[in-house]
């Protein structure tokens, strides 16, 4: 098996021979060293050995692994609960399927300590490199990482069965030993998987860190564990690791982890590797109530001696800070597709395993008549493109024509002026009313009525005749949004925080004093009708900003294809009355599409908000997926202006580079 051991201090087996040869196999290993020997004192491959050791290192303890450790103390069942408490982390048990985040770093190169102990390089011997990740869990052990650093791009996954990583320079390669979590998840993201993995740790007592008491807690990777991650010239001696818990807050603030290989091929004398990474854990926030670290600092110091180094131990240090932009849970459509192992890992795998992988694995020929895409979750994936943010991409072939899924809206309200003639809750269009019946806000089943009963409650206690005036005077749709968004916040059906996860657009300082305006009425119209405090601390400046930041670039307009009623003279009289868009809605997957003038994909409503994308032409897997913001049919010119007035880019697809 052709398996990557998840360090790059490991040897990696890119060239391809067969791994029972041993004589091959030594030689591979004195590539290796010489390659590995000339990439830490080569300042060019500074980034390569950055991105491998610190881009997406795997935990040796599986959250999973169910070994408990008979020598738990009290002390450390203590120091535990106390960190499940401070974190808030169990209202997430048995309720979150799926993590999303995204997060910057920036990675240099510390310093370099060769021959004789003479430091090579003090300081930041490289430029610090820049980049940033997304990253996705699906529980239990499905994860998913890109990491882009100074124009390299690094993935990391587990599907569960497999980890393994692609990087630019050497391909994809599973890594040894049974599946682990990412070590980035452990560094305080995951306060679940932090619990589980120290419930099996050892007290080793308290020491100050940073200026903080701590409880330490320690960890070791089994024998069995190493074992797998040995081969007959590499073998994984140890790999421990520390977690710092604050006797204050109870919260992790540091990890270390630190292993030792010894590597020797026959005839020769043993070299150890010692590699030992450190985080500091810091800005933990709350996300839905639990608290997440949102930044810190990570080092790694690698160690090589033995009697056989001519040139003496050498030191290598690099560092990297962290920042977490977003965190969402459940983000909804996450495919099980996203965590397929590229094809070359998938060869990794003896054949008698192929058979329980099958269903993800190979490509299901649907029947000539079938709509889908796929019976099971969308072909997609979010990931990061080159120069727009995160887009969507295949994750295999789709068909022309075919359905590539479906979205129900995050928020979703009526224009003013179908306000009486559509469902107030999924927009359907409604039987016109006769003047006898009552003109409120109306529904097209039961079911729309009790899935909207308790914001609408809300809502109702209200006078919102000022900010609908506001609303309609200016021509304003997106504070209607935010009206919905916030009722349905003071009544907890959606969280504060559910859409921090879209890109805002960027506000000039006219647009915010211009929101003003329209927060005051919103908050005037709560306040008037009493409602209480606790509920209303969201309801910031800021918050409304925020939310307005995001409909600016998110939602659509909703132009239904076809009408509910069958009655056609009454559908031309109301086309003819009102706009032809029966209101907007924000959506979360459709959110994270980018724009192409030429789509390969649109988005169509048929009779009510719930949106349908379909591909407009064959797609192949890997090919982005991108939809057009606007009037397809305006000149080069004018398509450029709106984009860039209404987005905030200039595009440069195929289409406007030819001037089209
Ligand atoms: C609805 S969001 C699309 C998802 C977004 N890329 C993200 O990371 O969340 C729209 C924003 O994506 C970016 N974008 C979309 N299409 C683009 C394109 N063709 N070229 C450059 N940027 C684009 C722009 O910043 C735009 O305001």
């Amino acid at each position: 098996m052709n398996r990557l051991a998840p360090l790059s201090e490991e040897p990696t087996n890119d060239e391809e021979e067969d791994n029972n040869n041993s004589s091959k196999k030594v030689s591979s290993w004195r590539n290796w060293l010489k390659s590995h020997f000339s990439l830490l004192f080569n300042k060019k491959s500074d980034l390569k050995i950055l991105l491998s050791v610190l881009g997406c290192p795997l935990f040796p303890i599986s959250p999973h692994a169910g070994q408990p450790n008979t020598h738990v103390s009290s002390s450390a069942e203590y120091i535990i609960q106390h960190f499940t408490a401070a974190t808030g982390c169990r209202k997430l048990e048995g309720k979150v399927k799926n993590v999303f985040a995204t997060g910057k770093v920036r990675m240099a190169m510390v310093d370099e300590l060769g021959s004789s102990g003479s430091s090579t390089a003090v300081g930041p011997t490289g430029v610090s490199q820049k980049g940033c990740f997304v990253m996705w869990q699906m529980v239990p052990d499905k994860w998913l990482i890109e990491l882009v650093v100074g124009g390299h791009k690094v993935v990391a996954g587990s599907d569960g069965n497999v980890a393994w990583r692609h990087t630019p320079w050497i391909g994809a390669h599973a890594a040894k030993g049974g599946v682990r979590p990412l070590r980035r998840v452990l560094q305080g993201l995951d306060p679940l998987a932090v619990s589980a993995v120290f419930s099996s740790a050892q007290y080793m007592g308290e020491k100050r860190i940073m200026g903080v008491d701590c409880f330490v807690l320690k960890l070791s990777a089994d024998h069995t564990d190493l074992a797998d991650r040995s081969d007959n010239t590499a073998e994984m001696i140890k790999h421990v690791i520390f977690g710092y818990f604050s006797q204050r807050s109870g919260l992790l603030v540091y990890l270390e982890d630190s292993y030792l290989t010894r590597i020797q091929s026959p005839g020769s004398r043993p070299t150890y590797w010692e590699t030992t990474m450190a985080t500091k854990i810091e800005d933990y926030r709350t996300v839905e109530g639990v608290m997440i670290a949102h930044g810190g600092q990570s080092s790694a110091i690698i160690t090589r001696f033995g009697d056989n180094l001519k040139v003496g131990p050498a030191i290598t240090r690099m560092e990297e800070t962290w920042t977490i932009d977003d965190l969402a849970f459940n983000v909804p459509g996450l495919s099980m597709d996203c965590f397929i192992p590229p094809e070359e890992v998938q060869k990794d795998y003896p054949e008698e395993n192929l058979d329980w992988r099958s269903p993800l694995h190979r490509t299901p020929t649907p029947p000539e008549n079938e709509k889908l895409a796929s019976p099971g979750p969308p072909p997609i994936r979010v990931s990061i493109t080159e120069m727009a943010g995160r887009g969507v991409f295949a994750t295999r072939r789709i068909g022309s024509g075919d359905l590539i899924h479906t979205a129900k809206p995050l928020v979703s309200h009526p224009s003013l002026s179908s306000i009486h003639s559509v469902c107030y809750f999924c927009l359907r269009k409604l039987k016109p009313v006769t003047s006898s019946e009552d003109c409120n806000v109306r529904f097209c089943s039961q079911e729309c009525e009790e899935q909207s009963k308790v914001f609408v409650a809300v809502e109702r206690k209200a006078d919102w005749s000022a900010y609908d005036d506001y609303c309609r005077t200016r021509g304003l749709k997106y504070p209607l949004l935010v009206k919905r968004l916030a009722c349905m916040v003071v009544s907890g059906v959606a969280s504060a925080d559910c859409l921090d996860i879209l890109q805002p657009a960027s506000l000039s300082s006219e647009m915010i004093s211009e929101m003003g305006e329209g927060f005051s009425l919103l908050q005037s119209a709560f306040m008037k009708a009493k409602a209480r405090d606790e509920c209303m601390a969201f309801l910031t400046e800021q918050w409304y900003i925020n939310v307005l930041a995001r409909f600016r670039i998110n939602s659509f307009r909703i132009e239904l294809a076809g009408g509910s009623y069958e009655d056609l003279h009454s559908l031309a009289a109301a086309s003819v009355e009102t706009e032809a868009a029966v209101g907007n809605a924000v959506y979360m997957l459709p959110s994270f599409y980018n724009h192409d003038c030429d789509p390969n994909v649109h988005i169509i409503w048929i009779d009510n908000v719930n949106a349908r994308l379909k591909a407009l032409r064959e797609i192949e897997a890997g090919e982005e997926l991108r939809i057009c913001y606007i009037d397809a049919s305006m000149d080069h010119d004018a398509r450029q202006t709106i984009l860039f007035q209404g987005f905030g880019f200039r595009c440069s697809c195929l289409r406007c580079s030819s001037g089209d």
